[in-house]
């Protein structure tokens, strides 16, 4: 009997146990639904709140990842008009993922503008690109920028480098592009319209940076180490955006992945820009020498350059001494960067919009012939040669719908998608926005363009008309059509921009009719500029 209430007793305490147990795991899955459903319906309320679920420790990332899959910029593009032009994303809580999101031309006009010295580039930013541009004027902020700022925009504006610009295009596109167009033809070959006219300005941009011709664009496009190096540091540099910054600085400290093939990269860079840089000390030095003897020796000529290089080797620093060698390679590559690719990607974009648009192609060829009619009739009717045909800085100017085409496409299709600013003080954007200090902000240019609030209904037409009013060609407020940023920091190649958009399409377009291949896939690539991911393969046909 003992012994059977004793086992009675242990299989009691057993059962007790068991039922604790049971009762415990019962409460902790209880507990675990519970939690799971006040997480859902917490993301569910934000989601209602800010457009995006918010889930523990990752934030919106997954809503972001989804995006990644098909089209980023379309993606942001639905979030900003569900949120009326403003939302807040919140990234994982380990990463730098936590930014405010704007289209609002309100807002871009309080922080390029109004509040320009509020949001400056910041230090997360400067940190990422400093091994690529180091101090150059693309990466500076304050007093450094504003030092670049003044005697680059004296440079830029000023008849000597001008000059310069116009010659190196004129040889650019006559010498080298129109020849490669001719070959494709000839050939009956297809060739990929954004390799070339990325070739084309590069080449454009080294001689106006550097006053030295790296050579891409060649018969065989070959490939060019100095432009392949530039080219793969930038992909690494962005790389960095989507790292946690402690391991991009370990992999960095390390030497390992892509932070190995950035510093191999850099290295290249670097040694082009200081070959260029030692180059020209030893020419500048010559003529000096020449120039104090050239009393004596009439043949020999001073070095008359009006490349930036040469001209910031001409200037002094706040102590009066000489920019060191590193400071010089950091304006030439910040130059490069800023004009490497933007004006070809848009180009790239604005011809295969023209496919799907001949009507606005034949407006453009119509206007464009009308400039060599005109020359006849200077020259009494006198035909003019098709090959001898070099448009001018004056006739450029007179083409409103040419200007109005590419305008359109750079809206649509914007060579910048997106840019940031970081705010150095507790701020609000106009639109209620609250932004706290160390906020970073993102403002999408790419979905500017797609905002009936901003362009009206028909947003997403390619409708150049909407940029001419009596057919003359006519602007709109930078903090509405942001290609090119805005206030201080407005694009200082812009003008130079247009010009150089504007005559490589009428020097093409006059002469050729260029067709895009059949079935070639086009959308955006993810990175700093609006490539498009497969190029853009085209053929090219003789116009009458
Ligand atoms: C279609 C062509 C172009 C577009 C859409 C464009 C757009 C832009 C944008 C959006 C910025 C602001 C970037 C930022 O601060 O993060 C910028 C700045 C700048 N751009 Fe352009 N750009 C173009 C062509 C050029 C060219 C050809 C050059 C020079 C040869 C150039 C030189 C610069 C410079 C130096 C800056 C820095 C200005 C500063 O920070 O003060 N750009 N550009």
């Amino acid at each position: 009997m003992s012994s059977a209430n004793h086992t009675s007793s242990v299989s009691d305490a057993s059962d007790l146990i068991t039922a604790s147990m049971y009762f415990r795991e019962v409460r902790a899955f209880e507990l675990f639904v519970a939690v799971a459903i006040f997480v859902t319906i917490r993301s569910l309320r934000k989601k209602k709140h800010r457009g995006l679920a918010v889930w523990p420790v990752v934030g919106m990332l997954p809503s972001l990842l989804l995006g990644l899959r098909h089209d980023m910029y379309e993606w942001i593009t639905t979030v900003l008009i569900k949120q009326n032009g403003t939302f807040k994303f919140q990234g994982p809580a380990f990463t730098n993922l936590q930014c405010v999101v704007t289209a609002d031309p309100r807002n871009l006009e309080h922080l390029l503008k109004t509040n320009f010295s509020s949001f400056p580039k910041g230090e997360y930013f400067r940190s990422i690109l400093r091994d690529l541009l180091g101090e150059g004027i693309f990466n500076a902020d304050d007093e450094e920028w504003r030092r670049q700022r003044k005697a680059a925009s004296t440079e830029f504006h000023s008849p000597a480098f001008r000059a310069m610009t116009v010659d190196s295009l004129v040889e650019l596109v006559h010498a080298r592009l129109l020849p490669v167009l001719d070959e494709s033809y000839s050939k009956n070959e297809s060739i990929d319209l954004q390799d070339v006219l990325l070739r084309l300005t590069f080449d454009n941009v080294c001689m106006i940076a550097f006053g030295a011709d790296p050579g891409c664009l060649r018969p065989g496009l070959p490939e060019i180490p100095f432009a392949k190096a530039f080219e793969d540091a930038t992909t690494a540099t962005v790389i960095r955006f989507v790292t946690p910054t402690a391991i991009w600085k370990a992999l960095r400290f390390l030497n390992l992945f892509h932070e190995r093939s950035l510093k191999n990269c850099l290295t290249a860079v670097d040694d082009f820009a200081y070959k260029v840089i030692g180059g020209r000390k030893k020419e500048l030095l010559a003529a000096l020498d020449a120039s104090k003897s050239s009393a004596t020796d009439e043949s020999i000529i001073p070095c008359s350059r009006s490349d930036l290089l040469t001209v910031f080797m001409g200037l002094k620093d706040d102590q009066g001494s000489a920019f060191s060698d590193k400071f010089l390679r950091d304006i030439c590559v910040n130059f490069i960067l800023a004009g490497r690719d933007t004006s070809s990607v848009a180009l790239t974009w604005f011809f295969w919009l023209l496919s799907k648009n001949p009507s606005v192609e034949e407006k453009i060829v119509k206007e464009v012939r009308g400039l060599v009619k005109e020359r006849e009739i200077l020259r009494e009717g006198k035909v003019v040669d098709d090959e001898k045909i070099i448009f001018s800085p004056e006739e450029m100017k007179n083409v409103p719908y040419l200007q109005a085409a590419l305008s359109e496409a750079l809206r649509l299709y914007p060579s910048v998608p997106v840019d940031h600013k970081e705010v150095t003080a507790d701020q609000v954007f106009p639109d209620g926005t609250v932004l706290k200090k160390g906020t970073k902000v993102i403002y999408a240019m790419y979905s500017m363009g797609r905002m009936e609030s901003i362009w009206g209904e028909d947003c997403r037409k390619y409708k150049p008309e909407r940029w001419l009013k009596n057919g003359r060609f006519s602007s709109e407020s930078a903090y509405k059509f942001t290609a090119f940023n805005g206030g201080p920091r407005l694009c200082l190649g812009k003008d130079f921009a247009y010009y150089q958009m504007k005559f490589v399409a009428a020097s093409i377009l006059y002469r050729y009719r260029v067709n895009v291949v059949k079935k070639h896939p086009v959308s955006p690539k993810l990175a700093l500029t609006m490539y498009m991911s497969h190029g853009l393969k085209v053929t090219v046909e003789r116009r009458n």
